[in-house]
């Protein structure tokens, strides 16, 4: 294809969105002049399921759950007076609890006010807050936010350590919308540790944001916690950015929230519209389909030449594939669905993995997010007239042709700025794609049953654990093998899992296991110390 056949090519496409600043080119994807209208029928039938989503219909199917999270920015459309309540109750709540935390009227025990928040979640209660505290934040906030996303004890002991006194200035935001997850309660746990042996009440420094009646929301009303917050089981983890889960650590970190909801709101707008032409995210949808013949044989490398935008491709990494990756289609066919997502940031990546996308397996196609706005003020001309902001647009076109020059595809997304509306905007585009998306391969976006397997999974290995421990106290001083110890507890055919139980244990004191004999696996030995 020529320049000109280019130029021309990507004029007709452009999807241009002004009422979020945003337009989204699709020309550098080969699809072929007869594709969307090829997939009109199947466009229209997602159109038709995500109004009848959005109006309240059952579109989870396999939990029989409503999918609400385009209510969260726009309470008016819900199905029932009572959750539009609900909604602008929990965003009222939330506002005021920030304003008294910044005014001091909510304040710590031993320091003048809150300056500091630790927020304990993972999955969707920490990556939406991660991305958003990443995207829009600085250090002229009134609150720095800080996280914990994961049971690793020297991640927690980091994070911690990096707070030090200032845990005593520090609110902590436990999120977890079942209140059960292991990891969230291990954090929660180790951080109520930190703050008693700093000599505080925990839950005078704590909020939680969970649903009603919730593991969690017990323990935090029996241990007196200075507020709760509502989840609902109408919005999935991985689209609840826009509810308590985002909103208490932005309005604590004194972000945007307004211009973050009307953003999404202006979205919703223009990709509730059945016109593919204007509809940035039905085109989104129908671009992954074509790259993967919809089967998602091509990986979505999110490649944002902004540094404030680094966080977008692990956000996406789970609101992509735990909504796709799915084994089952709703009329219960096994299809193994989903799109792979990576990436991180322009150019930086360039410097990384893009010598593969230009010359290697051709197995992805490239979705750049363009920001044009290159910094508040002006910039230095760093070698001749040409800022950095010059150079940094020069290799996302740079890098954009020579990879297309090498038939590998791509789309671009390109936004005015890096604002809480337009990082609104973007989440609310991503969501809507991947329902308008799921709709087209015939799956449910809303569910997560394979996670579960994970859950159920790690509960047997710590089970074993607690048998182990057992035996090994009781055997005191005989040094066994994992062979004999998983046939003393009943498990000689979980010995493999059996000896890594062993070797951590041995490797770490606080059970008193110890290991001796030779480095094999077959002439280890362990015994209680
Ligand atoms: O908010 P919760 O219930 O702790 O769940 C955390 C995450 O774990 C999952 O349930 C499974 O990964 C996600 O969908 C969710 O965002």
């Amino acid at each position: 294809m020529t320049e000109r056949e280019l130029w021309e090519r990507y004029q007709r496409h452009l999807c241009v969105v002004p009422s979020v600043g945003l337009t989204l080119d699709i020309s550098r994807m080969n699809f072929g002049a007869d594709f969307l209208d090829g997939m009109r029928a199947r466009t229209d039938a997602a159109f038709q399921a995500m109004d009848a989503l959005e109006k309240g219909a059952i579109a989870n199917p396999d939990e029989k759950r409503r999918v609400g999270h385009y209510w969260l920015r726009a309470p008016e459309l819900s199905p029932e007076a009572g959750l539009k309540t609900d909604i602008t109750a929990m965003q009222d709540a939330v506002a005021a609890f920030a304003r008294d935390v910044h005014a001091g009227k909510v304040k710590p025990a031993k320091a003048a006010k809150f300056t500091q928040v630790l927020l304990v979640g993972i999955g969707g209660s920490a990556l939406g807050p991660q991305l958003v505290a990443d995207a829009l934040g600085s250090h002229r906030d009134p609150m720095q936010v800080h996280f914990l996303d994961n049971t690793d004890p020297d991640g927690m002991d980091r994070t911690l350590g990096a707070l030090g006194e200032r845990l005593s200035e520090t609110l902590t935001v436990v999120i977890s919308k079942s209140g059960g997850t292991k990891e969230t309660r291990n954090g929660m746990l180790e951080t109520e540790r930190a703050y008693q042996q700093r000599g505080l009440d925990f839950g005078a420094h704590a909020v939680a944001v969970t649903g009603d009646g919730s593991e969690l929301d017990q323990y935090a009303k029996k241990h007196h916690w200075l507020r709760t917050f509502p989840m609902w089981d109408w919005v999935g983890g991985r689209t609840s950015i826009m509810s308590a889960v985002g909103l208490v650590p932005a309005r604590l970190q004194g972000l945007d929230v307004e211009g973050f909801l009307a953003g999404a709101k202006d979205m919703d707008a223009v990709t509730r519209v059945h016109d593919v032409a204007k509809n940035p995210a039905a085109l989104l949808a129908l671009m992954w389909f074509h790259a993967g013949g919809g089967k998602g044989t091509k990986d979505m490398v999110i490649l944002p030449y902004k540094d404030r935008l680094m966080l977008m491709s692990k956000y996406l990494q789970q609101l992509v594939m735990e909504s796709l990756g799915k084994e089952l289609s709703l009329d219960g066919k096994v299809v193994n669905q989903g799109i792979a997502v990576y990436g991180n940031k322009g150019s930086t990546d360039q410097h990384a993995y893009v010598q593969q996308l230009r010359e290697g397996v051709n197995n992805f196609f490239v979705t750049f997010v363009e920001v044009l706005k290159d910094r508040d003020g002006k910039s230095m001309a760093v070698e001749g007239d040409n800022t950095s902001g010059d150079y940094l647009l020069g290799f996302f076109l740079g890098t954009r042709r020579a990879l297309f020059e090498k038939g590998r595809e791509s789309m671009t997304l390109t936004v005015q700025d890096v604002s809480a509306r337009t990082v609104g905007a973007l989440i609310a585009l991503y969501e809507r794609a991947v329902g308008l998306y799921a709709s087209l391969v015939n799956i449910n976006a809303y569910h997560q049953p394979g996670v579960e397997a994970g859950k159920k999974a790690a509960g047997r290995v710590l089970e074993l654990q607690g048998k182990l421990l057992t035996k090994l106290q009781s055997a005191k001083a005989e040094a066994r093998s994992a062979d004999q110890l998983a046939q003393d507890i009943g498990a000689a055919d979980e010995a493999e899992t059996v000896f890594k139980l062993l070797e951590h244990l041995a490797a770490n004191g606080d059970h008193g296991v110890k290991r001796s004999g030779g480095e094999r696996p077959a002439e280890a030995r362990f015994q209680a110390g």
